[in-house]
């Protein structure tokens, strides 16, 4: 425990900087029971993480992304704990592809009251060697990506009076950073889109938020850095450690619940303090 962690005696959950516990310690077993939730990038990193947590809490969730070795493994996962779920290919780049998605899932569920777009890209590149590809491939799946699924589910939202969209921005997006210039470019373009979204579809009761995740240790943040998180870069995050997909799970759960209900175009860090700016003495 940290030294700025609060722990009375007795109780079973610290309120300073520890481990994120189990949403199901945190959240009301039935927080989103007869809700349908999307997850894009469901199947693997933080959307496989944030895919169970909602089944946990009683949504009916689909899993989507473009191959389907990673999505079935979610589904399993969560008929075994006894809830629904439904996969199916998409690539966010495709605005068709989005568009049948959407129709596939509210076939399937009868309607979508949550989408989470947590699909993403990212590679580490010298931008004088990016090539127009390269920038097209993770531009293409953060924004594009994200502005067709919003488009699309959005619609639904609308025609159904309501909804909520959680996007994953990165902390890349305010602070621009070397070698992230296709990455930081596209999430700062997911928060700016959110905002908007956000102050356009409130008259539809449709709530937008982005949450920034800084460093969290998943297969693909590890492949995207070269195949290893450099240690040095915990000295510039306060929490002193990586983050893990648990610690993104309850900004998600809450930005989309009616606990958030006055919360709209907001960014919320999860980044163990990694924004805030390093002492010069
Ligand atoms: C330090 C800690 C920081 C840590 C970083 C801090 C956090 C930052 C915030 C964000 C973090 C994350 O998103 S982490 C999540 C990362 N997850 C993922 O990336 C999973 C999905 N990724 C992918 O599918 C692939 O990696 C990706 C390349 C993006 C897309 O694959 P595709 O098959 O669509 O594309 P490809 O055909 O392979 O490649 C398209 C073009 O991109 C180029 N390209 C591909 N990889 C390249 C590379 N490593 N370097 C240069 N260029 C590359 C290719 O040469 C092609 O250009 P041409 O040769 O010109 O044709
Ligand atoms: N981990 C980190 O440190 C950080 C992550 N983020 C963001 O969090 C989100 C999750 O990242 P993380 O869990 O780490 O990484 P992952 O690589 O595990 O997740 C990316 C997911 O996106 C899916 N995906 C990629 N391209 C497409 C596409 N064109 N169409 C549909 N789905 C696609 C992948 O599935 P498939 O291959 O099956 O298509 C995969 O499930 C991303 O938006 C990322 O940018 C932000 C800041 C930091």
């Amino acid at each position: 425990m940290g030294s700025n962690s609060v722990r009375r005696e007795g109780d079973s959950l610290m309120v300073g900087l520890g481990e994120t516990p189990p949403s199901t310690d945190l959240f009301a077993e039935d927080l989103f029971a007869d809700r349908v939730v999307l997850v894009t990038g469901g199947g693997t990193g933080i959307g496989k993480a944030v895919a169970l947590a909602f089944a946990d809490h009683g949504a009916d969730v689909a899993v989507v992304s473009r191959n389907m070795d990673h999505l079935t493994p979610v589904v399993e996962e969560i008929e075994s704990r006894g809830g629904r779920a439904y996969a199916t290919t998409v690539d966010v780049r495709e605005y068709e592809s989005v568009d049948t998605m959407t129709e596939t899932v509210v076939e399937e569920f009868g309607g979508i009251d949550v989408l989470v777009n947590n699909a993403g890209a990212n590679f580490l590149t010298p931008t004088e060697l990016l090539t127009p590809n390269g920038w097209r491939a993770v531009v293409g799946t953060i924004l594009d990506g994200t502005a067709y699924c919003t488009l699309s589910v959005g619609e639904h939202m609308i025609e159904n009076d309501g909804g909520a969209i959680v996007s994953m921005g990165a902390t890349n997006s305010v602070q621009g950073a070397p070698y992230h210039a296709h990455s930081g470019a596209g999430k700062a373009g997911v928060h700016n889109l959110m905002q908007t979204v956000a102050s356009e579809w409130a008259v539809h009761d449709i709530r937008a938020n982005t949450i920034a995740p800084g460093i969290i240790e998943t297969e693909g943040v590890t492949e995207a850095a070269g195949g290893e998180l450099p240690e040095e870069i915990l000295q510039d995050i306060p929490a002193e450690r990586f983050g893990t997909p648990a610690d993104c799970v309850p900004t998600v759960l809450f930005l989309t619940s009616p606990a958030a209900a006055y919360v709209t175009g907001g960014y919320f860090a999860v980044d163990g303090g990694q924004l805030l700016a390093s002492s010069p003495f």
